[in-house]
């Protein structure tokens, strides 16, 4: 340790010490609570079976029974396989005291004075209390004491209101810490950045310095090279986030549990981060009134769901139900309706936009306003709706109310695409034929497969939320006993989906929006007003957050200027530099894809624990992408939001890579053709390029997309 700080000045190396000496303190009286905790479970066990508990409980000794069990005679078999059981539960049973993870026991360190001399406290997932060995670790959801490191910096005197209690003192010291496998490796305080390097030895930098080189790697991109280091083997590991919050992000997260929130903010702005971190405070706060297991999450995109997941696990909070939309409405239609319904697997994507459409809720809340509540059973709703669906006047009122987001091709293909699925199933009418083989085409598939009868008796999944919609505005929805729901990238919600959310969640009204509108991807958002009102919390209190963390400054500055007039008025603040947007254009495709493959076989050889995306218009183009690189391992080509999070490339599309984030970005089609000047186009390149959270490729082999602007032309 020493030596490898010869190089640092005093105070650096003085905090360094400081914190390598509290962590050696924090790990051994671990040990020692760990211990202690091993003791009284064995003391339980030998109080409840009367046996030696050491013998009882080892997990060595169950393996050497099951071997025995493999082996034993049928005679002996029952009593190995009791003695079996017994053990088993046990271990089972054995609690587990929530002990901090010695290998990150703690994110952050706050050192106060409060006029008694300075006291330390450190800010973790998981309180754990050792006063003789002078280790305060605190949860940072529930402990006051998190407010003065979230509200206050080095230096500064605070005076906050506790329980019981007014605080006043100065802040000493403050400083997120990182510790990767029990081993220091980050220290991030409000003046200097101390970094551990591959070899052992430590760095310094100054804060502001540090944001100001391309993703903290500290080396610049050259161009035409992909890659800042930030995916290299010896790259520290960022500091968590819980750690970094910023004072309007902690107040978002700390508002009150009943009051519904709304959440805004541009791309990267940590919207997702503060809806996540309130859920888990709110389940933290009062376990037994807010269950996790009665929290839920809804977001529209399956990768998305799995990244909440995987956020929600060191928040402690990894039991809240997280579903997509579509998974939600499924569950939800036949858990109401009592049985399951049969869908079409592709629905035309203009129906889809006319059946999320604001102004088809406007519509149908009209029409049905005297709806009796006897005629909202499943089959009733479903001839009202097909009724709805073909009734072409109706349809043309609807398109004519959209302000032209909705082509009147909609209104035949909306009746073709219903006259299709309302038709009586093959099934049915080969119900006389009772030789199974003369209902099978000649390949062998079912007769009605790959054809338009396949839609016979199918509804859309579009379909779901209206006729809960119509249930529940005429005949109500038993509340869901939800404790907290969370709704992410809400911008993409329909109005009929906010509208049910709301009845499910009845009285209990605690409830975090989050969402941008600029990026949008589907046809249904309608204004927050709207939205809130669907949902029925007209009086949100709505939280602004201002600086955008993801981005690096050009890729925030590019994605704004993406949205030309979309663009939100006030522009976030990006919190830090970083390389150049690369842009390269080719004559043709093929030499665009060549030199788009060779980049990416450089880059995984020199920055394995890179994550890269390569984000293309739809799901056929990142197909033929793929098959490029298909060779490398590294490769995968993720389509239904099956994203792994591992290092490696990801080739995918611009709505299966909404809400996610990566160290690199390429946009290998940045053509005219495919984001033409319009505001869809628009809103899906800016959610392309937003994905970056280091360096941004754009790639084209034709003509520049014109939103590039100027841009593309130099
Ligand atoms: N205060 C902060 N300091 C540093 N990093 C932060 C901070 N808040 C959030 N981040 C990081 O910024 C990134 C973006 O956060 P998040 O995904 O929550 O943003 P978002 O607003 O939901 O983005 P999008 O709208 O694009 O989905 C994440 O990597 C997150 O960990």
């Amino acid at each position: 340790m020493l030596e490898s700080t010869l190089d640092l000045p005093v105070e650096a190396r003085a905090v360094l010490e400081e914190e390598a000496t509290l962590l050696e303190r924090v790990r051994a009286a671990l040990d020692r609570a760990q211990e202690r905790a091993a003791d009284r479970a064995q003391e339980r066990a030998a109080r409840a079976f009367g046996r030696a508990p050491r013998e009882l409980r080892s997990v060595a000794a169950l393996r050497e029974l099951r071997d025995e069990a493999a082996a034993a005679s049928a005679d002996d078999l029952p009593a190995v396989l009791l003695e079996m059981s017994v053990r088993q539960r046990l271990i089972e049973q054995e609690p587990r005291e929530a002990l901090p993870d010695p290998l990150c026991p703690y994110l952050a360190h706050l050192r106060v004075d409060e006029g008694q001399g300075a006291k330390d406290y450190l800010l973790g997932h998981a309180t754990f209390l050792d006063p003789s060995a002078d280790v305060r670790i605190l949860d940072w959801r529930v402990a006051p004491v998190a407010q003065i490191f979230y509200r206050y910096r080095e230096g500064d005197e605070y005076e906050e209101a506790f329980p019981g209690r007014v605080a006043e003192g100065v802040v000493k010291a403050r400083r997120i810490v990182v510790v990767e496998r029990g081993a220091l490796t980050r220290i991030v305080g409000d003046g200097l950045v101390l970094t551990r390097r591959g070899d052992g030895r430590w760095t310094l930098a100054e804060r502001a310095a540090l944001a100001m080189q391309p993703g903290g790697a500290g080396t610049a991109a050259r161009p035409g090279s992909l890659g800042v280091g930030a995916g290299a083997p010896d790259h520290a590991k960022a500091a968590d986030v819980t750690a970094l919050l910023d004072a309007d992000q902690y107040a978002a997260v700390c508002a009150p549990p009943e009051r519904p929130l709304l959440v805004l903010g541009s791309a990267g702005s940590g919207k997702t981060t503060v809806a996540l971190h309130r859920l888990a405070r709110i389940a933290a706060l009062d376990p037994a009134r807010c269950p996790l297991s009665a929290m839920n999450v809804v977001v529209p995109e399956e990768g998305l769901a799995r990244l909440s997941r995987r956020l929600l696990s060191p928040l402690g909070a990894g039991e809240a139900q997280v579903k997509t939309l579509d998974a939600w409405s499924s569950a939800t239609a036949r858990e109401v309706f009592g049985k399951p319904i049969a869908l079409c697997d592709d629905p035309p994507a203009l129906v889809s936009s006319l059946k999320r459409h604001p102004a088809l809720y406007s519509a149908l809340r009209e029409r049905f306003a005297r709806l009796a509540p006897a005629n909202t059973t499943l089959p009733r709703l479903r001839r009202r709706l097909a009724d709805v669906f073909t009734d072409r006047g109706f349809l043309e009122g609807v398109v004519a109310a959209s302000g032209g987001d909705l082509p009147r091709s909609a209104v035949e293909e909306t009746v073709r695409h219903t006259l299709l699925q309302i038709a009586e199933p093959l099934d049915r009418q080969l119900a006389s034929i009772t030789v199974a083989s003369m209902k099978r085409a000649l390949d062998g598939r079912a007769i009605a497969e790959g054809t338009p009868d396949e839609l016979a008796g199918t509804l859309d999944v579009d379909d779901l939320p209206i006729l809960l919609f119509l249930r529940a505005a005429r005949r109500g929805l038993d509340g869901a006993g939800w404790s907290h729901l969370v709704l992410d990238e809400a911008e993409d919600f329909s109005l009929f989906e906010l509208f049910v959310l709301g009845k499910l969640l009845g009285e209990t009204r605690s409830v975090t929006l989050a969402g941008d509108e600029a990026q949008q991807t589907t046809s249904s958002f309608a204004g927050w007003d709207a939205a809130r009102a669907a949902l029925g919390v007209g009086d949100a209190a709505t939280c602004r957050l201002a600086v955008s963390y993801r981005c690096p400054r050009p890729v925030a500055e590019l994605a704004r200027r993406l949205l030309g007039e979309l663009a939100p008025e006030a522009p976030a603040r990006a919190a830090r530099d970083g390389a150049p947007v690369g842009l390269f254009r080719f004559p043709s495709e093929a030499q665009a894809h060549l030199f788009l493959a060779g980049a990416l076989r450089d880059l995984v050889g020199r920055e394995p624990r890179a994550s890269v995306a390569v984000i293309a218009r739809d799901a056929g183009a990142a197909r033929e992408l793929h098959a490029l690189i298909a060779d490398l391992p590294e490769a995968r080509l993720v389509l239904e939001g099956a994203f792994s999070f591992e290092p490696g490339i990801d080739v995918t599309d611009v709505d299966s890579a909404k809400g996610l984030e990566f160290d690199y970005v390429v946009v290998p089609d940045a053509t005219a053709a495919a984001y033409p000047m319009n505001h869809e186009a628009r809103r899906r390149l800016h959610v392309a390029v937003t994905r970056t959270s280091h360096q941004l490729w754009l790639i084209s082999g034709a003509a520049w997309s014109p939103l590039l602007g100027g841009v593309g032309a130099s």
